[in-house]
């Protein structure tokens, strides 16, 4: 999929992984419309990226992934200023073990919400192009965290949605819905989500020490690596139902057991 005038939606665009997406989707001339709870930071980054990129190539728009409602109506303004969606990056994310059903109404149900609701404006049963949706999962999608349970599930629970999306596409001409579906799958990445692990892990602090060792162990990504990883899910029209996990040892397309 060449990216020139596709247009892109990325969720928790305004910082970290979200803002290297955002970026490297604007460098190979795809139009990006910023969702994110932060309006401060957004507003900040707009005046940067309509400085580099242009105004008419970028939007942003404050909203929460927890609300169908601001979803809805992120699309919708999307659709309308930019003539549709062909790309979806579902990257808003937290880690919280305290807040555990935060943690899940973000990371998981976030998701679920934003594909669903996208399919209305991509799908080609609905007058929709087809496109690519990319889910940010986590290495911890694929290998359980301790220290974070909930987060390790919201993450497991993404990875198996995207790859359940991704078969539905395949498996009946009447889901053809003309949409690749791909999960990305890093290790741990320099952002303030890791900067501020110790005081997230909740009744696991205990582990803190553990988990900074498999850190130092894996060793930590940038998120220009991640974005990098995520063109390729995009950009790759053979691949859909992928869980690509990478680190800084080297990255590999999981392969999950076949059951049948
Ligand atoms: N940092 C890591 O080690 C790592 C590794 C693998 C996967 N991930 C995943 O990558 C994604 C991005 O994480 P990050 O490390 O860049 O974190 P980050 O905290 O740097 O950025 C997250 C962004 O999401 C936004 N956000 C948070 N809640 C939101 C909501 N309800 N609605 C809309 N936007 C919201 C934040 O404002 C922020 O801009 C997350 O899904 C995370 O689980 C992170
Ligand atoms: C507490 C840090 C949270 C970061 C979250 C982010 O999503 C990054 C996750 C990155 C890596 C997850 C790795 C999970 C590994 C598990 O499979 C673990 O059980 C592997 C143990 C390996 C070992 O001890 O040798």
């Amino acid at each position: 999929m060449a990216l020139n005038d596709k247009t892109a939606v990325v969720t928790g665009a305004v910082m970290g992984i979200g803002r290297a997406i955002t970026e490297i989707l604007l460098r190979n001339g795809a139009k990006v419309a910023l969702l994110d709870v932060n309006e401060t930071a957004g507003k900040d980054l707009m005046e940067v990226l309509e400085k580099q990129y242009g105004r008419e190539r970028t939007l942003f728009l404050n909203c929460n992934v927890e609300s169908e409602e601001q979803i809805k109506a992120a699309f919708k303004k999307v659709a309308d200023a930019f003539g549709g969606i062909d790309i979806l990056c579902n990257n808003a994310g937290i880690l919280n073990e305290s807040m555990w059903e935060k943690t899940v109404s973000i990371n998981l149900m976030g998701v679920i919400r934003g594909t669903y609701l996208a399919l209305e404006h991509m799908s080609k049963l609905s007058g929709g192009r087809g496109g690519v949706i990319v889910n940010t999962a986590s290495m911890a999608g694929v290998g359980p965290l301790p220290s974070c349970p909930v987060y390790t599930a919201t993450k497991h629970g993404v990875v198996g949605f995207t790859r359940a999306m991704a078969v539905t596409r395949a498996a009946s001409t009447a889901s053809g819905y003309g949409i690749r579906f791909n999960a990305l799958c890093p290790g741990f990445v320099q952002t303030d989500l890791l900067s501020t692990i110790p005081a997230k892990l909740g009744k696991f602090c205990h582990l803190a020490d553990m988990t900074n060792q498999l850190v130092e162990k894996i060793g930590t990504l940038t998120v220009s690596d991640v974005a990098e990883c995520f063109l390729e899910l995009v950009t790759d029209e053979t691949k859909n139902g992928e869980a690509l996990l990478f680190f800084p040892q080297g990255k590999q397309y999981v392969t999950f057991p076949s059951l049948i």
